[in-house]
């Protein structure tokens, strides 16, 4: 991995990294908030500093929450790295939207493995962010340094619009190996099978066969994992968002969890007078804050 820059923000460094991806044969853009407590001269600390990875929306970079977010006075008041990806590979041999819209391609890779030419060859966002990546942060970080983190068993995952997607369905996919210990989301495209999001990329990716897009739809996954404990999903959608009744569609969700082991545990909060943009996700930051916190033993 390469450092590209490191930042001084809140009490803590963003650390802007750049790296060849095997799961995507491409370079990739990260960025982790490394947080005061990482940077604190304690050697009495007992445990590895855990993280929690935020997935972007359609058109993001990693920079895009890095900057509007605010989660880097969240993780310097619990002890939590951040870790942002980017939302697909990039570069001109990275295939496009061949109608050169903001919905799919580059900046809109939905976290999943693409089967379909000319999208499978770079679009192995599945195994570059839940697999490759964490791995990847762990070697790069933790090879000699004193103060520690976890990017492998001590994790949460959250994320906006089609990352809250790409939350959701990770943390489905991974729980029976318990690969995140928390799941948040921000205005999730909860069934993207259904809505022309999630259809446009599903049919682009996977292909015509729908029976393929329910290995990666939180709505058909939802069904077949038996939930555990406390476990909960938080999710926050504003009633002004613009993209509400045709892409994002929550209820899709809460309808889906009815008669399973999840239902009463996704708590969707539609908050009054907010859209969809980074005002909406840094108002209740916060809270999907001390969510992943309590999830993550560190309050
Ligand atoms: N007009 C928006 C449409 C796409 C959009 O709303 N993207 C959301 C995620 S689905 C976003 O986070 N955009 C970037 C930002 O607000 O910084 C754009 O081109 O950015």
């Amino acid at each position: 991995m390469n450092v590209v820059k490191e930042l001084s923000v809140c009490g803590g460094r963003l650390v802007k990294l750049s790296h060849n991806s095997t799961s995507t044969k491409t370079c990739m853009n990260v960025n982790v908030y490394l947080p005061k407590q990482y940077y604190a001269q304690d050697s009495s600390r007992s445990r590895p500093i855990p993280t929690v990875v935020y997935l972007s929306g359609l058109t993001c970079t990693p920079d895009n929450a890095s900057e509007k977010a605010f989660w880097q006075f969240q993780a310097d008041k619990y002890g939590f790295a951040m870790v942002f990806p980017d939302t697909s590979p990039r570069g001109d041999q990275v295939a496009n939207d061949p109608e050169d819209s903001w919905d799919f391609g580059q900046g809109a890779g939905f976290y999943l493995n693409a089967t379909q030419d000319p999208y499978a060859q770079h679009y192995q966002m599945y195994d570059y962010v839940h697999k490759e990546l964490p791995q990847t942060l762990d070697a790069h970080f933790n090879k000699n340094a004193a103060a520690k983190l976890d990017f492998l068993d001590n994790v949460a995952i959250t994320g906006h619009s089609m990352g809250g997607y790409g939350a959701i369905c990770g943390y489905l996919k991974g729980y029976a190996e318990r690969r995140y210990k928390s799941c948040s989301a921000f205005a999730p495209i909860v069934n993207p099978s259904n809505v022309p999001w999630g259809q446009k990329a599903f049919k682009g990716y996977l292909g015509d066969e729908r029976a393929q897009w329910q290995a990666y739809d939180p709505c058909a996954l939802i069904k077949n994992v038996k939930r555990v404990g406390d476990d909960k999903v938080l999710i926050h959608v504003g009633d002004e968002d613009p993209f509400l009744e045709k892409h994002l569609r929550p209820e899709l969700l809460l309808e889906a969890a009815k008669s399973t082991s999840w239902e009463n545990y996704v708590q969707v909060k539609k908050v009054h007078g907010f859209d969809h943009s980074y005002y909406f996700v840094s108002t209740f930051v916060p809270e999907h804050a001390e969510f992943h916190a309590k999830n993550l033993g560190l309050i």
